[in-house]
């Protein structure tokens, strides 16, 4: 699917899902998927140009773009917000919600995001503003328990969740919904170990994602094109 827009109607909420996409994998699919189901509207998955707090990745951002295309070709509901990419500067989440805002101060917006994403929120940029400006959809992810956080996070869960869709549509921001879909381990972490050690990596992503890997000689090193030059999108 691609990026909606033109004279379709506005979607009652918006959901935007936020990652470095390293590669993508089947556990962003599994998520997104989840997601869109749970709250019966289209995702947006947003590769980060220039991802906080982590080392460079091990693809540029257009090859990580070009892979997240490839991935979402045949989904039903899922496309690619190119919005990070195109702005420039590190990708803060706030920065971008703020951006979103000064058009749509009323719209319901959403973010997903992994239990470990929302087990480091603290340490993002103005991380308690995020709440006046999104809902947060939290997926659960195998070895990030929700019941081990940071003390504010406990107390932040505790305050806004217990949400359903129909919640997140009644106000713009503030409330959290927890994504119980069935855990699924993957992580690019461990997908790019695995292609750089030539083990076995294909059945974690797909087909043409691997193709795209293989083509392009990505992350054979343990760090792909060290964010050089990358395939026109
Ligand atoms: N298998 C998964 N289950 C639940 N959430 C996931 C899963 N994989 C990634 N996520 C979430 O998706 C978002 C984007 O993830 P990201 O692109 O960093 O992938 P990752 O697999 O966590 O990569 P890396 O290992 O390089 O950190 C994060 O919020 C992360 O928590
Ligand atoms: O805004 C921040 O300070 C911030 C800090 C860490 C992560 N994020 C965002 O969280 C999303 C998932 O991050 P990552 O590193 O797990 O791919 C992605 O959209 C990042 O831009 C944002």
């Amino acid at each position: 699917m691609t990026d909606p827009g033109g004279s379709a109607p506005a979607p009652d909420l918006l959901l935007f899902y936020g990652g470095t996409f390293d590669p993508v994998h089947n556990g962003h699919l599994a998520i997104a998927r989840a997601a869109r189901d749970r709250l019966h509207c289209p995702v947006r998955l947003m590769p980060a140009g220039d991802p906080p707090h982590r080392p460079p990745p091990g693809a540029s951002a257009e090859h990580r773009a070009a892979m997240l295309r490839l991935a979402l070709a045949e989904e039903r509901e899922l496309c690619m917000d190119r919005r990070e990419l195109e702005r420039g500067g590190r990708s803060y989440t706030v920065e971008t919600l703020r951006a979103l805002r000064r058009g749509r101060p009323c719209a319901s917006v959403a973010l997903l995001l992994g239990a470990d994403s929302f087990a480091g929120l603290m340490s993002w940029k103005d991380w308690r503003d995020l709440f006046s400006l999104a809902h947060l959809v939290i997926a659960e992810r195998a070895g990030s328990p929700l019941g081990d956080l940071a003390a504010p996070l406990a107390a932040e869960l505790e305050a806004r969740g217990g949400a359903d869709a129909a919640a997140l549509r009644r106000v713009p921001a503030g409330r959290i919904l927890r994504l119980q879909q069935p855990l699924s381990g993957e992580s690019a972490t461990r997908l790019r170990a695995l292609i750089a050690a030539g083990g076995d990596w294909r059945r974690l992503l797909p087909a043409a994602v691997a193709g795209y890997i293989d083509h392009h000689g990505l992350y054979r090193d343990g760090g792909g094109d060290g964010g050089a030059g990358a395939a026109p999108l």
